[in-house]
């Protein structure tokens, strides 16, 4: 799709993701609320043998991560859905992006399918509750997508971000020095182990339970999470973000990554942090999943209207209020 119709295409899934979540200025459209830590990351020996990306050679670098709650109110209590965002920053002052959410799937597998999604939930009036029949309807005509939310409601929710696997849901193509490419998706899987709770526990706790919890854990111990490839067999989908590949393909880890503290925007010096999932590094290119290609747009939309960006002014100085 060419960019700019991509951009007005975003424009009109950022109003309506907002005609259905609510809108908060200021906020993401998204994971509105979420916090960033930092740490390390170092990629082992493996990593070569599938990508000769620079993040992935084996120097240690600065990572931050914003561990998020799914939804769009940032005064909500946590659910199965969290986000981890990391950012790894380049020697030569480029940063690129690794964005991951704890559920394995994404609920449409197009454009057209998200937008027809998002028009099947849109209120009756402003401010109205989501059209819980118009979503039935919806899904019964398209049982990928019903699936994945059948997936996502059966899912355990966090106990601890440091107990939470996240997933790519999109599967990259990794490019080696020697020009070998790999299909894989790829995990941030916690070396603490796997734990989960149900999610009814977490409407129980302070809306800010998880980050509670880690920030104790991280004033006593780090956090270590490692990157893991899923390697695609022939025949797996690789552009359909809501098709789960088989049990049992094979799993290389090819780096750690090391929490230690709380950061804040200030300390990174980009105080927008958008995590456009899009911005990688020679050796991780995207496949063609539309989903994958509409998010540029869309999370640059989202940043634009959080930050009073390029409809209503920049914070920053320049800038025109309309
Ligand atoms: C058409 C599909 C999608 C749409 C429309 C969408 C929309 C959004 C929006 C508007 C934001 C806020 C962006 C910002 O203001 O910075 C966001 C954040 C996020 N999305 Fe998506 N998203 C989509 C698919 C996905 C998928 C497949 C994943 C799986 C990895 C994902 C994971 C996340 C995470 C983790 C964040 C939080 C980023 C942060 O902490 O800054 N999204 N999404």
């Amino acid at each position: 799709m060419p960019q700019n119709s991509q951009y007005r295409k975003a424009e009109d899934i950022v109003a309506k993701i907002k005609r259905i979540l609510g809108d908060f200025p200021g906020y993401r459209a998204l994971h509105a609320d979420g916090r960033l830590y930092k740490g390390t990351f170092r990629a082992n020996e493996a990593a070569r043998r599938y990508t000769r990306a620079v993040h992935l050679q084996g120097a240690e670098m600065p990572v931050t991560v914003r561990f998020s709650k799914g939804g769009g109110d940032p005064y909500a209590h946590f659910g199965s859905t969290v986000g981890m965002a990391t950012r790894f920053y380049l020697d030569d002052g480029r940063v690129t992006n690794l964005i991951m959410l704890s559920q394995k799937l994404f609920i449409a597998n197009s454009i057209d399918q998200f937008v027809g999604l998002l028009d099947a939930g849109l209120p009756a009036e402003p401010g109205g509750p989501p059209n819980l029949a118009g979503l039935k309807t919806f899904l019964a005509a398209n049982p990928n997508s019903a699936r994945v939310f059948q997936m996502r409601a059966e899912s355990p929710a966090p106990v601890s971000f440091a107990h939470t696997e996240f997933n790519s849901v999109h599967c990259f193509r990794w490019v080696s020095a020697e020009h070998v490419e790999t299909l894989a998706r790829c995990h941030w899987v916690p070396v603490a182990g796997i734990k989960g709770q149900p999610p009814a526990d977490l409407k129980e706790e302070n809306v800010d339970i998880l980050y509670a919890e880690l920030e104790e854990r991280l004033a006593r111990e780090p956090v270590h999470f490692d990157l893991v490839l899923e390697l695609a067999e022939p025949g797996d989908p690789v552009d359909d973000a809501t098709a789960l590949w088989p049990e049992g393909r094979r799993r290389v880890v090819i780096g750690r990554m090391t929490l230690t503290a709380p950061a804040s925007e200030k300390d990174t010096g980009d105080p927008v942090m958008n995590h456009d999932p899009t911005v990688l590094t020679d050796g991780i290119e995207p496949t063609d999943d539309p989903i994958l290609q509409i998010r540029r747009g869309v999370y640059e939309v989202s940043a634009a209207s959080r930050s009073g960006g390029w409809r209503g002014g920049c914070p920053f100085g320049g800038g025109e209020k309309r």
